[in-house]
């Protein structure tokens, strides 16, 4: 993390088994932007997502990210045999632990955070509904939901070509042009031209290589 840039990672390597998925990437993603994860399908993008994120690790290389990273997925690993609701799954950002347990807002200010996101993602109607209940769409939103309350200063999001709606995606494109204008670094794989034209850079993979 540098004053420019919120997330900087260099000579990243990665391989599944022996077969290589990432040679030598490097990202910066500066603070109050949005940049668009772009390339042809198995470039590595999902891969170079969880590594930024930190749930994987790189063979090689290395990554300097905030504390508060908000990995926005279809498919995060809530068990659907667990019984939590979108409420709770979005109120999970108000758990965290870095914050002194004085300067914490109480339990009034913190509902009403939950609240405010429920309704900027547009899912306050199905806020009481179990979290597997959710399409791939509606999870992702929560997930976005939950990152807006914890005040994630880096939101990377993996978005399928299909599984979002035209005004579904224009919704999430505002969210985050917003979240960057409050100052984020934000990071989006798309496949969607809006998104890559919308955003403030472009970073292309093509067979596990950076080619822009
Ligand atoms: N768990 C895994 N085990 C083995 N190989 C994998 C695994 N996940 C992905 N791969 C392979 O790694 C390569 C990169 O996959 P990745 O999902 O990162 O690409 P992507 O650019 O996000 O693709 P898409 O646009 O199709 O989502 C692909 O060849 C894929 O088959």
């Amino acid at each position: 993390m540098t004053r420019q840039n919120a997330l900087r990672a260099r000579g990243l390597h990665f391989s599944y088994d022996r077969c290589e998925v990432l040679h030598d990437v490097d990202v910066d993603l500066p603070w109050g932007t949005v940049t668009a994860i772009a390339g042809p399908n198995g470039a590595g993008k999902s891969t170079l997502v969880e590594i930024l994120a930190g749930v994987r690790r790189p063979q090689l290389g290395s990554v300097d990210r905030p504390d508060e990273v908000a990995l926005v997925v279809q498919r995060p690993a809530v068990p659907d045999s667990l019984p939590v609701t979108v409420r709770e799954v979005v109120a999970m950002g108000t758990w965290s632990t870095r914050t002194p347990r004085r300067e914490r807002p109480g339990r009034a200010a913190r509902g009403a955070r939950v609240d405010e996101s429920l309704r900027l993602v547009d899912l306050a109607d199905l806020a009481s509904r179990p979290f597997s209940t959710l399409s791939g769409g509606q999870r992702q939103r929560a997930m976005l939901a939950q990152g807006l309350v914890r005040g994630a200063q880096v939101f990377l999001l993996d978005e399928p070509a299909a599984g979002l709606d035209a005004a579904s995606r224009a919704r999430t494109r505002r969210l985050l042009a917003d979240a960057a204008r409050d100052g984020a670094a934000v990071a989006c794989v798309t496949h969607d031209d809006a998104s890559i034209d919308e955003a403030d850079l472009v970073l292309r993979l093509e067979g596990g290589r950076r080619v822009g």
